[in-house]
């Protein structure tokens, strides 16, 4: 088990995760999510003693991670797949870590088998690909066969089978009663894998609960109802006082009743169905409507941002698309000379 209480990291001016508590219980998988620069991995690299805290502190299985005896056989942690030596073969790289925990050689060999490199294992980790470099990583996680394991965005550079292997692989862990702790920007892996989430933004906790709870305290479900008489289906929910919005797929999305009702009122109508089906809300759109104001960094949407040279000649104001002169893009030479490119 995790235990946070009070945790914060100040850098500077900058706090990066401010006061928080939460507990990663054992014997289930716990996601823990939030928008780039939340402070997730600020919060792993304490857990695991690589950032002291500002305040506050956080401990595995009731114990500060400096204070444990035999780290590795607590604790197993993924925080950077490229954090090795990458001179070192797979073999050597485990080997050292093995001998500096006094775990005996055989665990090299199995964990090895366990991530699919054995056949790699005298090679040089630099040659390794991302995925290649994301299973040694979590090899050494399982190096010291710990209770609590924590991942950083491991499915990170793995092609599907990975994906799949790793998602098995942390519930499998978890039913054997550890402690999987793990974070991830893929909310339909996530959604897949995790039972419990800690949701982070701007260095504050958002949500500390089990998945199904937190989609449906931060989201809406809807009904997706298709109809041959779709304007009279549109007028017959409407007038039940039901918002009833067309879709450009030809069917009508209906907030706030149920299967039933809908059915009901068309059946006793007399109007034909051919779908109806509740849209249950995804993790993705839980967690994007809870984060919309945690969000530091924002991406520009092409032609939604405002031109740095709005048109000048001929255009109206405003935005638009790039103009062939005069408008947005590099300053253009108006005599067409190549002289200076
Ligand atoms: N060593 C450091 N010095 C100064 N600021 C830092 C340092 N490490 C992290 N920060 C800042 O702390 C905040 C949290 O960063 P952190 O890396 O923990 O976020 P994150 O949730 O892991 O983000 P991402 O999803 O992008 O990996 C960010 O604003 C980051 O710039």
């Amino acid at each position: 088990m995790i235990v946070a209480q009070g945790l914060t990291k100040r850098y500077g001016d900058k706090t990066a995760v401010d006061s928080v508590d939460f507990t990663v219980p054992s014997g289930t998988v716990t996601g823990f999510l939030g928008p780039n620069g939340a402070g997730k991995s600020t919060t792993m690299r304490m857990i695991l003693g690589l950032d002291r805290p500002t305040a506050g502190q956080v401990t595995v299985n009731g114990k500060q991670y400096a204070k444990l005896a035999a780290p590795l056989r607590e604790v197993g942690a993924l925080l950077d797949a490229k954090a090795m030596h990458g001179g070192r073969t797979a073999y050597n790289h485990l080997r050292w870590m093995a001998a500096s925990n006094r775990l005996p050689k055989r665990r090299v060999d199995e964990v090895l088998d366990l991530v699919g490199l054995a056949q790699v294992a005298k090679k040089p980790a630099k040659g390794f690909s991302l995925g290649m470099g994301q299973r040694l990583g979590i090899a050494s996680a399982l190096l010291g066969d710990p209770g609590v394991l924590m991942f950083d965005e491991p499915v990170n550079g793995l092609d599907p089978e990975g994906i799949l292997w790793i998602r098995n692989l942390m519930k499998q862990l978890a039913a054997e009663g550890r402690t999987v702790f793990v974070s991830s920007h893929l909310m339909s892996e996530m959604a897949l894998t995790a039972e419990h989430l800690v949701v982070i933004g701007r260095g504050r906790i958002l949500a500390d609960t089990d998945m199904r709870t937190f989609i449906d305290q931060n989201s809406t479900n809807h009904v997706r109802v298709r109809s041959p008489q779709h304007e009279a289906l549109r007028d017959l929910l409407n007038a039940e006082g039901l918002k009833a919005a067309a879709e450009s797929d030809g069917s009508l999305r209906v907030e706030g009743a149920d299967t039933v009702r809908i059915g009901n009122a068309a059946g006793q109508a007399g109007i034909w169905l051919h779908e109806l089906t509740l849209v249950q809300s995804s993790l993705e759109e839980a967690f994007m409507k809870l984060t919309a104001d945690s969000v530091e960094y924002h991406a520009g949407v092409p032609g939604l941002h405002e031109p740095a040279h709005p048109p000048q000649t001929g255009a109206a104001p405003g935005w638009g698309p790039p103009q062939a002169a005069g408008g947005w893009g590099p300053p253009q030479d108006p005599s067409g000379s190549e002289a200076g490119r």
